[in-house]
C-alpha cells in the first residue's frame, strides 16, 4: 500500500519533501513508509535523503501536571481564598513533591504570602504551565522562552525524529517489478526462468533468533548415563573408531569365526580398505590357539582359524570392541581393580523398523576386579537400574560366546504393564582374559544395552525414526531445552 502511494505519487510530481508528511496525508503509518522508503532505495528505484527534526515531548512529570495541574496551582488553590492555613495544614493536604515544588513556584510567582501561615496574594491564578505542556502534547510550536523554563524544570525532553525526502532514483518504474527468491521446476519446465530477475542474496540478513538453546534428547539421556556411571566410580573409555577389525570386534571375544553375527548379513564390512595393516602379532597367536585347540582349561572349538577372517575390517557391531581393546591394555599394566563405561554408535545390518535402525548407541559398562561373582554383576545391574529409576529387575540366563554365565536383563514396565528387555550381560570367559594376560583370579563382569531404548520410553516416542537420522522430528529437539542436560 504505502509501496503504491510513494511510486504513484512520483509518477506525478518530482519530490515528496517530507515522509512524515506524506505519511499523514496519506493515513499511512510512517514507520511502514520508511521501511519501503528504505527498501525501494535498496534497488535505486528512489533517491531518498535524511531529514531530521527535533521535536519536543513530555516527560512523565510533564505528562502528570498536563493531567492534574502544576504544583503551584495545586498549592495556590489548598490555600484558602480568605484567611490563612498553617505550613502544616497544608503540607498534609498536598503529595511531597507537589508541596515542595508548588511552594517555590507560588512564592516566586508572588501568589501566596509564605511563613508559619500561609495566605494567597491574589485571588486568581492561570495555570499557565499546565497550558504550554498541553500545546506541546497537541504538537503545537512554543515560544524559545517557554520551552526554555519547561525544559528547565525537566518537563519537556527534545526528541529528534527521522524522516526522508525522496525523489525518482535511476530503476524508477511506477510498480516494483516482482522479482523471482526461488527458480522453480516450472520456471524450468516452461523456459520462462530467461526472463526472470532474481533477488540478490543478502549476505547481511540475519536469521530468526533462536528461541533458546536446544539439545537432542539423545545427547540428553547419554549425560544422565554417563552422570550414574561417574557416580558409580566409572570412568569413560576412548571410543576409538568406528572401524574396527574383525579381530578386536569378534575373535579376540573368543567368537568364532563360523559364528552368523560374522555374516555380511548381519555386519557391514568394509570394501575400502577391505583389510587391518597392523594387530599384535604375539596377541593374535594366542587369540588364534585358543580358538583352535582351547587351553586355560578350556577345550576350544577345534576349527581352522583363518587369519584373513581376523583381518577384515568392518563397522565395529557393539561397543564390546572398545572394552576388549581397553582389557587388553589394562592387562599388560600390573592388576589394579577398574570401572569402565562407554557410550558410542555401533552398527548393524539390520532391516530398518519403527525400533530397528542400522546404526545405534550402545552403553556398555565393566568392573574388572579379583574374586567377582554373578552376585556382583547382580549387585552392580541393579545399583545401576535403579538410578534409572527402575527397580524391578529380573535376569534370564542366556548366551554369548564371550561371556559366562550370561544374562539378558528385564525390567517391568509401568506405562506397557509388562516386562521389557534393557540389556544383555555377563562373566567374559577366561578363554577372552587369560590370552590378554590377566591372573587366573582376575573377573570381568559386564553389561550392555542401547542408548535409543531408555530415550524412547523416556519420551513417549514409538518410532526410532522420530528419535534419530534423517527424519528425525525437530520439536521433539525443541522439547528437550539445553538447561537440563545437567552438564
Ligand atoms: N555386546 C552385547 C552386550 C554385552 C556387553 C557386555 C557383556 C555382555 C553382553 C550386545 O551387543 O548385546
Amino acid at each position: 500500500m504505502a509501496e503504491d502511494a510513494i511510486l504513484g505519487y512520483l509518477a506525478t510530481h518530482d519530490e515528496i519533501s517530507d515522509s512524515g508528511i506524506f505519511a499523514s496525508q496519506h493515513g499511512l503509518q510512517h514507520n511502514d513508509v520508511v521501511n519501503v522508503i528504505k527498501s525501494l532505495h535498496g534497488f535505486r528505484y528512489i533517491d531518498a535523503e535524511d531529514i531530521k527534526r527535533e521535536s519536543w515531548v513530555l516527560t512523565d512529570e510533564g505528562k502528570k501536571y498536563a493531567a492534574e495541574g502544576s504544583p503551584e496551582v495545586q498549592l495556590f488553590l489548598a490555600v484558602p481564598p480568605e484567611g490563612s492555613i498553617s505550613k502544616d495544614e497544608l503540607q498534609k493536604k498536598l503529595d511531597p513533591s507537589v508541596f515542595k515544588i508548588g511552594c517555590s513556584q507560588a512564592g516566586k510567582n508572588k501568589w501566596v504570602d509564605m511563613g508559619k501561615q500561609v495566605s494567597r496574594k491574589v485571588q486568581h491564578v492561570e495555570d499557565k504551565v499546565k497550558d504550554l505542556l498541553i500545546r506541546i502534547q497537541d504538537g503545537q510550536e512554543l515560544r524559545k522562552e517557554d520551552l526554555t523554563s519547561l525544559k528547565a524544570r525537566k518537563l519537556i525532553v527534545a526528541q529528534t525524529w527521522k524522516g526522508y525526502s525522496v525523489r525518482k532514483g535511476p530503476n524508477y518504474a511506477p510498480n516494483r517489478k516482482k522479482v523471482a527468491t526461488d527458480l522453480t521446476r516450472e520456471n524450468l519446465q516452461k523456459g520462462d526462468w530467461k526472463d526472470l530477475e532474481f533477488k540478490e542474496y543478502n549476505f547481511n540478513a540475519k536469521g530468526p533468533p533462536a528461541e533458546a538453546g536446544h539439545v537432542h534428547p539423545l545427547l540428553k539421556v547419554k549425560q544422565q548415563f554417563r552422570n550414574i556411571f561417574v557416580q558409580m566410580g566409572f570412568e569413560e573409555m576412548p571410543t576409538n573408531n568406528y572401524v574396527e577389525s574383525s579381530f578386536w570386534n569378534f575373535d579376540a571375544l573368543f567368537q568364532p569365526q563360523q559364528h552368523p553375527a560374522r555374516d555380511s548379513h548381519d555386519t557391514f564390512f568394509l570394501e575400502a580398505p577391505s583389510t587391518t595393516k597392523q594387530l599384535p602379532e604375539d596377541y593374535v597367536e594366542l587369540v588364534k590357539n585358543v580358538h583352535k585347540d582351547g587351553g586355560y582349561g578350556s577345550r576350544g572349538y577345534n576349527y581352522d582359524w583363518k587369519r584373513e577372517e581376523a583381518d577384515k575390517n568392518l563397522l565395529r557391531t557393539h561397543t564390546t570392541a572398545v572394552s576388549t581393546r581397553m582389557l587388553y591394555a589394562l592387562a599388560k599394566e600390573s592388576f589394579a581393580p577398574k570401572r569402565y563405561f562407554s557410550i558410542d554408535r555401533v552398527f548393524r545390518n539390520e532391516s530398518v523398523d519403527r525400533t530397528h535402525l542400522a546404526e545405534f548407541h550402545q552403553i556398555e559398562g565393566l568392573v574388572c576386579d579379583r574374586g567377582l561373582t554373578l552376585g556382583d554383576l547382580i549387585g552392580v545391574l541393579d545399583d545401576f537400574f535403579s538410578r534409572l529409576g527402575m527397580s524391578k529387575l529380573k535376569f534370564k540366563p542366556a548366551y554369548n560366546p564371550y561371556t559366562e554365565p550370561s544374562m539378558e536383563i528385564f525390567s517391568y514396565h509401568e506405562g506397557l504393564g509388562k516386562w521389557v528387555e534393557i540389556g544383555n550381560s555377563g562373566m567374559f570367559r577366561p578363554e577372552m582374559l587369560l590370552p590378554m594376560g590377566f591372573p587366573e583370579d582376575v573377573c570381568v563382569i559386564a553389561w550392555g544395552l542401547s542408548l535409543e531404548r531408555p530415550t524412547m520410553i523416556l519420551n513417549g516416542i514409538d518410532n526410532i525414526r522420530d528419535l534419530f537420522g534423517h527424519k528425525v522430528d525437530l520439536s521433539l529437539i525443541k522439547r528437550n531445552p539445553i538447561c537440563r542436560i545437567g552438564l
